[in-house]
Formats: C-alpha cells, sequence, structure tokens
C-alpha cells in the first residue's frame, strides 16, 4: 500500500468541558471516522480529537490501526522530508498537532510554556507537564467561537477597579490607587520603558487576585456576582452575561475574577482565527474549532477547572499582554500553490511548526489541485461529501466525509473533488 496518501483515525479526549454525545463534532467525526469501532456514548463529553504522533492520542493507519508514529519513524525521510528531520531533530514527531475542539463550557484559564520553561517544568514535574516543547497554538472558528485572550486594555481594567466593590476589596485600595496613578494609557510602545511598567502592574494586581485566600473566593464571588443583577449598570450588559454564564458553568470560582474582569472577551466568527503565542494567558469558553499547535501538551492552569493549578508558574511565566482584542485576532492569507474551483485561506502564524489551509469548494463536482508541500500534513474534512486522490492517479481515490482523516506526505500533489454543494477541508502542514 503507498503511503504517500492514506486515511488515518484520531483519538479523543473526554475532557469534563467537551459537548456532551453526539451534540459534539468531536464525536460525530470520531465515529464517523471509525463507526465500527466508535460508538457514540450519549452521557460522555467529547472534547478534543487529537490528529498527530503525540504519545498521549496517536492516530492510527485507518485500514491496519499501525500507529502513524510507528509508520512515520520506519521511513522519516518519506514521511516527514529532510529539512524537517533536519530543523525539529525527530525522526518519529510530527512537528504539529492538530486538533478539533468542541466545547460546550469555560475550559481552564491557561498559559502554555515556551520552549525554556517547558524543559524546566517536564524535567521537575513530568506528570502535569509531558512534554519539554512549548504549545504556541491557533484557534480557526468552525462556528461562531467565543473565549478569551490577553489581557484587557489597562484603562478598561482600572474602569472595572475603579467602580467593581468586590474588585477593589480584593485587590486593596493601596494597589489600586497605585495601577490609576502609575499606569500609562493610550498608544505605548511595545517593549518601552512604560510597557514593562504597565505589565509589572498587571502582574502585582493579577497577583493579588490569584493569591486570594481560599476562603475569600466563595464571598467574593457571591457578592461580585450579586452585584450583577443588583446593579448591572456598573458592568454594562455583555459583562454582566458572561459573569452569570460563568458562574453557571464554574459556580464561586476565581475565573470570575482573573477572566471576566481581567481578560479580553473574545468572539470570533467561523473563518477567523487567533493566534496564541507561548506564555498569553487565553481560556476557551465555546464553540467548535480546528486548532493547530506545536507537538505539546503542556497547561498552566489557574481557574474554571477541577485540574492540576500551578498559580505560582502562571503568575510568574505570563506575558501580560494587553492588546485590544481585535489586535489578536489573525486575518487569512492568499494560498498562492493551488487552483481550480472554489478557494483557499491560509492561516500562517509567525511559527516554524505548522500552517493551517483551509479550502472550500462551494459547489457539486468542484475540483481544486495543491502542489506537493515541503513537509509532511494532515488534512480532516468538516463539512460536505467528495473525494481525495494524488494527482493524475485516479486509483489513490478516497472517499471525504466529515471527520475523515488523511495524512499526505511532503511533495505529494492531491486533488479535491467535491460531490456537495459544500466542500470544507482543514490541512495543518509544517515547512521550514
Ligand atoms: N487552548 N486550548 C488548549 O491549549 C488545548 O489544546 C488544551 O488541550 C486544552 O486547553 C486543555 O484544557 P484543560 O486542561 O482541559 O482545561
Ligand atoms: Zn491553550
Amino acid at each position: 500500500m503507498s503511503y504517500r496518501l492514506f486515511q488515518i483515525d484520531a483519538g479523543f479526549q473526554n475532557y469534563e468541558w467537551g459537548n456532551i454525545g453526539s451534540k459534539s463534532v468531536v464525536a460525530q467525526f470520531a465515529h464517523n471516522s471509525n463507526p465500527s469501532k466508535i460508538e457514540i456514548d450519549p452521557s460522555l463529553p467529547y472534547a478534543e480529537l487529537w490528529m498527530g504522533t503525540h504519545q498521549s492520542k496517536a492516530s492510527v493507519e485507518h485500514k491496519t490501526g499501525t500507529s502513524l508514529q510507528e509508520l512515520v519513524e520506519k521511513s522519516p525521510e518519506e514521511f516527514l522530508g529532510a529539512q524537517v528531520i533536519n530543523k525539529f531533530r525527530s525522526t518519529r514527531e510530527i512537528p504539529f498537532l492538530l486538533k478539533v475542539l468542541s466545547i460546550g463550557k469555560v475550559l481552564s484559564i491557561q498559559a502554555h510554556p515556551d520552549k525554556e520553561l517547558a524543559q524546566k517544568l517536564h524535567f521537575r514535574d513530568p506528570k502535569n507537564y509531558p512534554d519539554d516543547n512549548h504549545k504556541p497554538e491557533m484557534a480557526l472558528a468552525v462556528t461562531e467561537f467565543e473565549g478569551f485572550c490577553g489581557f484587557k486594555p489597562l484603562e478598561e481594567l482600572d474602569s472595572l477597579l475603579q467602580k467593581i466593590p468586590e474588585f477593589r476589596e480584593i485587590i486593596g485600595e493601596e494597589l489600586v490607587h497605585m495601577f490609576h496613578e502609575n499606569i500609562f494609557t493610550g498608544k505605548v510602545e511595545m517593549n518601552s520603558q512604560e510597557d514593562h511598567k504597565n505589565r509589572k502592574l498587571l502582574q502585582q494586581v493579577f497577583s493579588k487576585v490569584m493569591n486570594l485566600p481560599d476562603s475569600r473566593v466563595y464571598t467574593s464571588t457571591k457578592l461580585l456576582v450579586k452585584r450583577t443583577y443588583d446593579e448591572p449598570e456598573l458592568f454594562g450588559h455583555d459583562l454582566c452575561k458572561l459573569i452569570q454564564k460563568m458562574q453557571s458553568d464554574f459556580p464561586y470560582d476565581i475565573g470570575l475574577f482573573c477572566g471576566c474582569l481581567m481578560l479580553n472577551h473574545c468572539i470570533l466568527q467561523p473563518g477567523e482565527a487567533m493566534f496564541l503565542q507561548a506564555r498569553d494567558i487565553h481560556a476557551y469558553i465555546r464553540g467548535d474549532i480546528v486548532e493547530c499547535m506545536a507537538a505539546s501538551d503542556n497547561v498552566v492552569r489557574a481557574g474554571f477547572t477541577p485540574k492540576f493549578k500551578d498559580v505560582d508558574v502562571l503568575v510568574d511565566m505570563l506575558t501580560y499582554s494587553y492588546e485590544d482584542v481585535e489586535m489578536q485576532k489573525m486575518r487569512p492569507e492568499i494560498f498562492t500553490r493551488s487552483h481550480g474551483d472554489g478557494y483557499d485561506n491560509l492561516y500562517d502564524p509567525p511559527i516554524e511548526e505548522f500552517a493551517v489551509l483551509q479550502t472550500i469548494l462551494n459547489k457539486k463536482d468542484g475540483r481544486r489541485e495543491v502542489e506537493g508541500l515541503r513537509g509532511p500534513s494532515i488534512l480532516i474534512v468538516t463539512k460536505g461529501e467528495g473525494t481525495i486522490q494524488i494527482q493524475d492517479e485516479n486509483d489513490s481515490k478516497l472517499n471525504c466525509r466529515p471527520g475523515f482523516i488523511f495524512f499526505i506526505q511532503p511533495e505529494v500533489k492531491i486533488q479535491l473533488r467535491s460531490s456537495s454543494d459544500d466542500f470544507v477541508t482543514y490541512r495543518a502542514f509544517c515547512e521550514v
């Protein structure tokens, strides 16, 4: 059998924040890809579909069940290509991990370490930090997506500190006053003196929130939620609703302060994306996304989670970026190495491990050809029906349905054909 283009089956995670049963696209995709093996449990949350060679949930070849990692290791040059092997110094790992997330309730307020910190954490605590690699990541909205990304612009944060008694109370009058008197607002040059001072002040406020004694978290959050009903005008409609929604997801959690009052609330429409570099604080609230990251599962958490929280590490590691949410969104670019019907959107963040190509064929019997890429790639079909084949090789034609996943070796030209009106694929790839 040729391994230049073949179907794979992905593993999935049943984290408690996933959508439940067949409400979850992760469940639908996993079942569609391997209906004889994967039955959807209507009572279970299906949070993440993992596509790649990460050892926690390695993907397998559809026909034989052989792990993708084993196939890569047997013929690294064919599967990865010489440049990718030289660059990432591995003959068994694909440098990226591609996921689909189906988010039913807020997941943890978190950040991911950069390489240096990942090595330290992995060495010190391999159970909670299974990788020594960084985990920059990009979220692409498949449905409308809601999340937190980065800290609010400081003048917004300052105004909440002035207005919300429970927020003032947990920060303390002295720090509230110092923050108000010393932040530089308006246009502040990145990495300037003023910018560094702003980030230091932000870290002091965030640290105060994150180190609030457990005994006070319950009373402070209870009073905060009550105030959103008694004095909604203090918060504004959207923030009121957000606090009340988060309270229903994670009652009396410190995330109501460190998330709702301190982080940018971001809505992505389908086709929009956001890139989170290592050490950027974020949390996802709801929606279905395609997510791509450097191959790592290192998560440092501090709120909205029953999992291990590493507050001191999180307070110490963050970038404390406080840009407007619009600045954090990524716009798709034109992809020049494909032609035919429909169109592509290229999402190419400023890191070497991955980019993601979305291809849309918006009519029946549409055809689109994509040149061979200079590295490994994994493609998932998220909508519609069609086929994928190696260009000019009819015997390599494989059926496509939502949830079908394919590995494509470097330098392999493919053709996508639609047999439905709307045929959408996402393809993560690594080129160096
Ligand atoms: N931002 N998204 C991610 O980093 C995903 O790839 C992670 O796997 C999830 O965030 C993990 O979240 P929990 O630890 O279950 O709260
Ligand atoms: Zn994350």
